[in-house]
């Protein structure tokens, strides 16, 4: 039977762990504090601990702390716990550290492990983790992903090295077992990685067949930050009494440092407002700005590049190394905007709502439906997603530039900021009913229902102590740009987009394929071709839109907020940032939970 687990029956792994924990059950004691455990007292295999150190992880997290012990009992975890709060960890180390402990008296190889997880992305950072995790006991463990882009026969001599843990998406995995390059027989443990999402994707199948392949009593680890009723499927399939973990319920208001706005206008206000907020860098510091579809990500890269805004794109049309190159070299501070399209929420993320029992469903098969899956047959990738799991490092703002339609989607998008502890904002923009289809060249179907989906967004923001507030812009400022914003947009004709788009494409496979070995060598000319290259030469160029003349800015600049405002952005630059840019890359200077504070930068005022 199911049970589900509070703060103070975590079970013990080490004796460390025993003497710290309490040993009354007396009520009173119960709300006496967890002890603080440090990674050595987890019970972990000492190169681990070491390993974590190298990584600068001072304590485990609270999944950590609950996760980990529960694991390297052997007991199947189901875990909820919120984004950026260190899963990856929570599960990959207990695994690591249990494959060295058997290593000691059988040495034999055989896969004891399969990580799965829904998208190729994912699975390179995992793979990385592993890496890092067992960088001080490299020789006893081989890792292997399986979702590179790699011939058959690369693959399978990978696989002939039989190696100890596997990272996969199930489809992947499901092709290399049932060509009998993997074998499973002999599998241990077992983890689905944003488990709620592993079905959507559509895995079903590929899951049941995986699960025919692997010997009974796999030890089996289900992580998300959100867990729908997907996972019972899921729990049948795999889990023999599972110990549920749901660890949001634990997050207070006091650890939140993720400060959530919306902004409700027009939908050609957003084009105006985004313009504004970048071309005046009123956010600093890296950011992602999540659109509906791929035509979308395309449009606004070529309307930014109208004001020399520069950014690069992530979509399911790039070729998986691109995009891996992408979120890369985003990690390393080369680029602060990435402009992602997040169509798989759009395609399922009401169903992941519904089985929360927060939303109806929307009719399936509705216009939008049939669109997104017709176009999935086209030539993009079902395994790409960049909303979930993905660590994208210090991020200091996500922008709803298009509102996701479930508030399960809004969760793991707006959670690609404020990670592992750091302070982070998320802006999402509103169609009101009353001003949706009023723009024809700038509306999306998606935002039709934009204030039901706020309102979902609302009541599940809310079970995790967290709000959003409205963020108020002053119109009359704005008036002044708009003008140039509809310059912009004018310039940015389908005939362009198609273009842009088919041209960064053509690029792709060429450089992929004649020029690999010189950009291997020249990786930062790769990248600068790649990514921020203008896409929009074939689209006209209007010069004076490239910069923001003085007289367009208000004469007050900070004066003129007021207190009645909530949320305002003053538009003109202030002095200290143009001192901070000078000889630095823009927005570098600025680091989430580091010196500066986006908080601090991005000038809000609240009602009193
Ligand atoms: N104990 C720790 N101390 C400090 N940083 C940590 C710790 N554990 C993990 N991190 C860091 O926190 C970040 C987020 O971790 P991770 O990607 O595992 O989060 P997650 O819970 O899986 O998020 P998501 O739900 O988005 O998949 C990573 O950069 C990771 O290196």
């Amino acid at each position: 039977m199911k049970r589900k687990l509070n703060q103070d029956d975590t079970p013990a792994a080490a004796p460390e762990l025993e003497k710290k924990k309490k040993t009354s059950d007396s009520p009173e004691k119960k709300q006496e504090p967890e002890p603080e455990l440090s990674f050595a007292e987890l019970g972990l295999d000492p190169r681990l601990v070491q390993a974590v150190a190298k990584q600068s992880f001072e304590k485990p997290t609270l999944v950590q702390r609950k996760a980990i012990p529960l694991a390297l009992q052997g007991q199947d975890v189901l875990c909820k716990a919120k984004t950026g709060s260190g899963k990856t960890a929570a599960y990959v180390l207990p695994i690591l550290s249990s494959i060295l402990k058997r290593k000691t008296t059988d040495p034999a190889p055989f896969t004891a492990g399969l990580i799965l997880v829904p998208t190729r992305e994912l699975a390179d950072q995992v793979y990385k983790a592993i890496e890092e995790f067992s960088a001080f006991c490299a020789k006893d463990i081989q890792p292997a992903k399986l979702t590179d882009n790699v011939s058959d026969a690369v693959l399978r001599s990978l696989l002939a090295n039989v190696p100890d843990i596997v990272v996969s998406t199930p489809a992947r995995a499901w092709k290399s077992v049932e060509s009998s390059a993997l074998s499973l027989s002999k599998l241990q443990f077992l983890v689905l990685d944003e488990a709620d999402l592993v079905l959507s994707y559509g895995y079903d199948e590929d899951m049941e067949n995986l699960s025919r392949s692997m010997p009974k009593g796999v030890q089996t680890t289900m992580m998300s930050a959100t867990l729908s009723s997907e996972l019972d499927t899921l729990k049948g399939i795999f889990c023999r009494n599972p110990t549920i973990l749901d660890l949001n319920e634990e997050f207070g208001a006091e650890d939140e440092k993720l400060t959530q706005f919306y902004v409700k206008c027009g939908e050609d206000d957003k084009w105006l407002i985004s313009y504004l907020v970048f071309k005046l860098q009123l956010i600093k510091g890296p950011c992602l700005i999540f659109v509906a579809d791929i035509d979308r990500s395309y449009r606004l890269k070529l309307f930014f590049e109208q004001f020399s805004i520069r950014s690069c794109i992530l979509n399911s049309e790039l070729p998986i190394n691109t995009r891996i190159k992408v979120i890369e070299e985003f990690n390393r501070g080369i680029y602060d905007i990435i402009i992602a399209s997040d169509e798989k929420s759009e395609v399922f993320g009401d169903e992941a709502a519904d089985k929360e029992g927060e939303a109806k469903k929307e009719p399936k098969g509705g216009e939008d439906s049939k669109q997104n899956k017709k176009k999935q047959k086209s030539k993009k990738d079902d395994e790409y997603g960049v909303s979930r799991g993905i660590d994208f490092k210090n991020v200091a703002a996500v922008v709803n530039f298009d509102l996701p339609t479930s508030s399960s989607a809004y969760t793991h998008r707006i959670g690609r900021t404020a990670r592992a502890g750091r302070a982070g904002i998320a802006i999402s923009f509103v169609i009101p009913k009353d001003l949706y289809g009023k723009h024809k060249p700038t509306s999306i179907k998606s935002s039709e229902n934009d204030e039901k989906v706020l309102a979902k967004i609302t009541r599940s923001q809310a079970k995790l102590n967290r709000k959003l507030e409205p963020y108020n812009f002053s119109k009359s400022q704005m008036e002044a740009f708009r003008y140039r914003m509809n310059d912009a947009l004018r310039a940015v004709t389908k005939v362009a987009i198609r273009e842009a788009r088919t041209k960064e494409l053509r690029q792709e496979l060429l450089r992929s394929e004649t020029l690999k070995r010189y950009f291997e060598e020249n990786p930062h000319e790769l990248s600068h071709l790649r990514n921020d290259g203008e896409l929009g030469r074939t689209t006209r160029q209007q010069a004076h839109l490239k910069h923001v003349p003085d007289y367009l800015l208000p004469k007050e600049g900070k004066k003129a907020l007021t207190p009645q405002d909530i949320g305002f952005v003053p538009f003109r630059k202030v002095e200290k940032d143009k001192k901070h840019r000078k000889g630095k890359k823009p927005g570098r200077s600025f680091k989430v939970g580091g010196r500066k504070d986006p908080l601090k930068t991005f000038k809000v005022r609240r009602k009193k």
